[in-house]
């Protein structure tokens, strides 16, 4: 399973190229940073990637990518469902049964931090508990290929590191991982790294 960029450029119409000529290959097991100074291009390369919009040049092949899921920056949930809820659903979808889809559920919560907000309602969480849950809930999905869109930014350093090692055993079991960041800590918690301002 990989995606592999093949001179890959993009700008939109009317604009100036964002990047071009990038050459990549994503491979399972790996959690790659892509970096660079805001608007250089980095949630485009995802879009990219996660095939919601085609390069202006060049070529994103995708070999064996099933599952895609992507992490906003911006943290959308269903305000009056709870924490656990949000995490449970892509479980049940999943074909587990209730229980057990809770039991992963409250684990995932664990991971990331969240076991004490579990019951609450996604109104109420802080901006780093629901991007957090949001992460959560992607990993609930098992996904092939996980994108992330500056999954540190709300974070405390504490907070940060666990979100970087849990998308470091999210790739261990299997999954291609791109971390959108501006963040040096999650940077140097990735394997490799895309540098944008560099193209
Ligand atoms: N659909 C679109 N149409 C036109 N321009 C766009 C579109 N989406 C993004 N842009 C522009 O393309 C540039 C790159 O945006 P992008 O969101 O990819 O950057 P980024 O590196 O992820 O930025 P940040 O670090 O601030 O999140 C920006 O100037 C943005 O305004």
């Amino acid at each position: 399973m990989r995606v592999t960029l093949h001179g890959v450029g993009h700008r939109f119409v009317g604009d100036d190229w964002l990047f071009r000529g990038i050459d990549a290959e994503f491979r399972r097991g790996t959690v790659t940073a892509l970096t660079g100074p805001s608007g250089c291009g980095k949630s485009t390369l995802l879009a990219l990637v996660a095939a919601s919009l085609g390069p202006s040049e060049g070529r994103v092949d995708r070999t064996g990518v099933r599952r895609t899921a992507w992490v906003f920056q911006n943290p959308h949930g269903v305000a009056r469902r709870t924490a656990l809820d949000h995490v449970v659903l892509p479980l049940l979808a999943r074909d587990h049964g209730r229980p057990e889809a809770e039991g992963l559920a409250r684990d995932l919560l664990d991971r990331f931090g969240l076991s004490t907000v579990g019951t609450r309602p996604f109104a109420h969480l802080s901006g780093g508990e629901a991007q957090r849950l949001m992460l959560a809930r992607a990993v609930a999905t098992a996904p092939d290929l996980l994108l992330v869109d500056e999954p540190t930014a709300q974070l405390d350093p504490t907070s940060a590191a666990t979100v970087s090692t849990t998308l470091g055993h999210l790739a261990a079991s299997g999954s291609i991982v791109l971390v959108a960041t501006h963040d040096p800590a999650a940077r140097r918690a990735c394997h490799a790294e895309l540098d944008l301002a560099a193209r």
